[in-house]
């Protein structure tokens, strides 16, 4: 399900508080390192989309959530007392001074309060603090414009949005972005459409748009060579030509990833193409659908590899699926070289913060050092496979420079035998309508791949020609 269109299918019926419970429980978890599509797993079907969706605002305004409780509640409450408290907390905030909007749409604070009043006193482990929760949610409606104004005066450049992503995150995107870090934090807290790459083996994206979604009632753009971009997201499955394979969800900026390969390799069919890190398979599939060459698509995790599986199969395209360890090619490789390495790596997935909002609130400041040395184990022992000649695109869907331009800068100096050809370098996230101006960004971009997206998320790429 998507995001946008969640709320819009929960049954009416169900009450706020009887979400609001859920919302609590999921919250708990991914406080305590759950991923929310782990959490989500154990609320019933039926109330799931509205959850969802209200989960996802919370963690959009987590920041000012926690701060909010550690002034009204300056003792930490239990788990999951603190996270009702807190989620509350941040949508009644958001509904300030009448009315929620987002997914909580049609909500005033005091209607929040009363249903957070009521999840915790129907709760069986929440029955007996329901005075404290009324008490303190009472409070803040009392008081939230003072609280306001002394939580803006000690938020950096007294924008209250800016705090909500951990400090050290918002330390290492002005480390590395300088003033455009305010500008990618309002970016990153955006939901971020539904995106559709279009089959060119079926059709055009323009024909997909014109001839298939606009007549039945489904209104979209058209973002980059072969993406759509929906105005409204809905079930894929719904959508003309899923079950066909004309249609697969994909972002604009991965998207990116296969034209740029494949535009960098000789004509020709049947060249030998690894893509290293492969599972679920987007790129994979983008590459056969754009031409006929040998895929070997790998990945460590066998489970993720099935995914590759179902996703070809349902496009009608056949690669060499293999479940091993990029970094330890004598384990898998028959010892022919590539002609070309498709290499998106492990990574933080800062870039995707729209989609994820519970990744900022997951990572850990050193899970940044540790995946650029994966990063880096992963190309030393790739670049050996490539042919004299050949092209390894690297590409992650994070921001961070260590992840990117700086893990390349490193590479070049490494290998005298590589040379970076252009590429779009780091790619910050782009919402559409938003005219903040955020485009490519660093020294290894020239930008010309991403110049007709409207509407991406943050990626690196990198395109490094191995000198024959
Ligand atoms: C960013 S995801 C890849 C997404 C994929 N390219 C797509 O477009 O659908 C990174 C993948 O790398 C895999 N991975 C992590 N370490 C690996 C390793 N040492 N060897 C191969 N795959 C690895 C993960 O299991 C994960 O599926």
């Amino acid at each position: 399900m998507s995001e946008q269109n969640a709320h819009k299918t929960s049954p009416r019926n169900v009450p706020l508080w009887q979400q609001l419970q859920q919302v609590a429980q999921v919250v708990q978890q991914v406080q305590a390192g759950s991923s929310t599509a782990t959490a989500l797993e154990q609320v019933p079907a039926g109330l799931r989309p509205g959850v969802q969706a209200l989960v996802y605002q919370v963690l959009r305004g987590l920041g000012i959530g926690r701060w909010l409780r550690e002034q009204l509640v300056p003792k930490k409450p239990a788990p999951l007392l603190d996270a009702l408290l807190t989620s509350a907390l941040v949508l009644a905030w958001r509904a300030q001074p009448e009315q929620c909007g987002g997914h909580a749409e049609g909500y005033t604070g005091f209607t929040l309060v009363n249903q957070a009043v009521e999840a915790a006193k129907r709760h069986p482990r929440l029955k007996h603090q329901g005075g404290l929760v009324n008490a303190v949610l009472r409070r803040f409606l009392r008081e939230q414009e003072e609280l306001e104004v002394v939580y803006r005066a000690q938020s950096p450049q007294r924008d209250p949005e800016l705090l909500n992503l951990p400090r050290w995150w918002w330390q290492r995107l002005q480390q590395d972005y300088g003033v455009q870090a305010g500008d990618i934090v309002h970016q990153a807290l955006q939901p971020a459409p539904l995106t559709l790459r279009v089959n060119v083996r079926h059709l055009s994206a323009r024909d997909y748009l014109e001839q298939h979604l606009r007549p039945a009632g489904i209104e979209g753009i058209l973002n980059g060579a072969h993406g759509v971009t929906l105005a409204q997201a809905c079930p894929v499955q719904q959508l003309p030509g899923f079950a066909e394979g004309w249609i697969s969800v994909q972002d604009a900026a991965a998207q990116l990833a296969a034209p740029l390969l494949l535009e960098a390799l000789p004509q020709g069919n049947n060249l030998r193409v690894l893509d290293a890190c492969a599972a679920p398979g987007g790129k994979t599939a983008h590459l056969l659908e754009l031409a006929d060459h040998a895929v070997t698509a790998l990945d460590v995790d066998p489970v993720r590899c099935q995914r590759i599986h179902d996703n070809l199969q349902r496009l009608g395209l056949q690669a060499t699926v293999l479940a091993a360890d990029a970094g330890a090619p004598a384990s898998w490789w028959d010892g022919q070289p590539f002609d070309a390495i498709l290499l998106d790596a492990p990574c933080t997935a800062s870039g995707i913060v729209r989609r994820h909002p519970d990744v900022p609130w997951l990572r850990r400041e050193q899970d940044v050092p540790q995946l650029a040395a994966q990063q880096q184990r992963l190309l030393e022992a790739l670049w050996p496979l490539l042919v004299p000649g050949g092209h390894l695109l690297y590409c992650t869907c994070s921001i961070f420079k260590q992840e990117g331009e700086e893990q390349i800068a490193g590479f070049l100096q490494r290998h005298a035998d590589a040379v970076a050809r252009a590429a779009p370098g780091h790619l910050l996230p782009k919402h559409h309508n938003k005219d903040a101006g955020l485009g490519e960004n660093g020294t290894l971009g020239t930008g010309t791949a991403s110049a007709s997206l409207v509407d991406h998320d943050g990626f690196f790429y990198a395109l490094l020609a191995k000198q024959p």
